[in-house]
């Protein structure tokens, strides 16, 4: 019997619903075609809206579907002027990825030959690095706890043993298996600031030990800011990236800027058991209600769930449908036909997502 995976669709804030909707709609349309699963949709309320109206950022019920799941949608949440009562910015996405232990921020950087990017590159060239962001805690731990008194604040930077063998050991996991389908030379390179931080010259221990048992693999360091100036000079060099919460979260905005926006960039935020797919980007409330946000980044979102599905699940099919959407966007993206105001055209929502759907169905 073609087994149904469980969905659980968080649609979040401001352009959140908007690309939510074109998102399943295209994932449905796939789904209603192969005979190899079937996918069933459960809507989790939560969010800075959400919160606004009940008080309550991320109900339980909520967190009960999420883990009930067999895998989480989510678009963004947060609104900049609905914070709790810390002062800090509604935020349950983290709240997901500590509850869940997703300790895997997984944010891929790709620029495909002729796709545009704000760097003078060689036309031969092509950018493929996935940076991987530790999700759970570094400086992100004391989140919505930091110590405030009159002259000083506090926040604690946390890296510990359990979750850095796990993130490492998934790390070099990655980059053998886009070693062996010739994506990258089968490189982890551990950035840190272990000149300066003890915390950091633990983490890259860890990293060298499992550096160790990878034999076949190579495995280098590199310091924050310069990594932050090499993305910008060479980031065809890098094959994966390990790091810490908040250098993570910086250098993924960076690399969604080499893609040519936010628009473009998703990411997984990945566990042992649960796995959350949604965009890098916010609710963009400056844009929302208008018809205008770009779909791509959630769409390569819910791509990569249907890749984690296929793997976990050892399904074919799944990782068929993976791979066949993700294909569909680039060359949406690459060929530079429909494009949203974003990228420098004029598509809006609905006419972006259509064009996925024909280079899916109709091409
Ligand atoms: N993962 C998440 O849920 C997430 C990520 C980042 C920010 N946020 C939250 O979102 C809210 C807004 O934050 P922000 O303005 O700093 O970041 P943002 O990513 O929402 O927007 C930054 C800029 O990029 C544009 N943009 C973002 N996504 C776009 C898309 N799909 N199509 C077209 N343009 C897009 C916006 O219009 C804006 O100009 C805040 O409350 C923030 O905390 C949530
Ligand atoms: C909105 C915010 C809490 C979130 C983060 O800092 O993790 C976002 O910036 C991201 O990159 O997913
Ligand atoms: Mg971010």
């Amino acid at each position: 019997m073609t087994k149904t995976f469980d969905i659980a669709v968080f649609q979040g804030d401001g352009i959140g619903p908007e690309i939510t909707g074109p998102t399943l709609e295209i994932l449905k349309r796939m789904a209603s075609v192969s005979t190899g699963y079937n996918l069933r949709f459960r809507d989790a309320p939560a969010g800075a809206r959400h919160y606004a109206q009940t008080g309550e950022s991320l109900p339980a019920e909520s967190m009960k579907i999420a883990r009930e799941a067999d895998a989480i949608l989510l678009s963004a949440m947060g609104l900049p002027d609905v914070r709790y009562a810390d002062g800090t910015e509604i935020s349950p996405q983290i709240d997901l990825r500590k509850a869940l232990t997703l300790f895997a921020g997984v944010r891929p950087v790709t620029v495909k030959k002729g796709q545009n990017t704000p760097l003078n590159m060689p036309a031969d060239r092509e950018i493929d690095f996935v940076l991987i962001r530790e999700s759970t805690e570094g400086l992100f731990y004391t989140q919505g706890r930091g110590e405030v008194t009159k002259n000083e604040a506090r926040e604690t930077l946390l890296i510990t043993r359990d979750i850095s063998e796990k993130l490492f050991e998934f790390a070099f996991a990655l980059a053998r298996s886009r070693k062996e389908v010739g994506r990258g030379p089968g490189r982890v390179t551990c950035v840190d600031k272990a000149n300066v931080f003890r915390a950091f010259a633990f983490f890259r221990e860890m990293f060298d030990a499992e550096a160790a048992r990878n034999p076949d693999l190579q495995a280098d360091h590199a310091y924050v800011d310069a990594t932050a100036l090499w993305m910008v000079q060479k980031p065809w060099d890098f094959d994966v990236l390990v790091t810490e919460n908040m250098f993570g979260d910086i250098l993924s905005d960076l690399g969604a800027g080499l893609m040519g926006g936010l628009g473009l960039a998703p990411s997984a935020d990945i566990g042992l058991e649960h796995a959350v797919f949604q965009p890098c980007h916010g609710s963009a409330p400056d844009i929302a209600g208008k018809g205008v946000a770009n779909p791509f980044a959630m769409i390569l979102s819910a791509a990569m769930m249907l890749d984690w599905l296929g793997i976990k699940h050892d399904n074919a099919d799944l990782r068929q449908d993976g791979t066949r959407l993700r294909e569909a966007v680039e060359d949406v993206v690459s060929q530079g036909r429909v494009l949203t105001r974003d990228l420098g055209g004029s598509a809006g929502t609905d006419r972006a997502a259509q064009a996925v759907l024909d280079a899916l169905f109709v091409a």
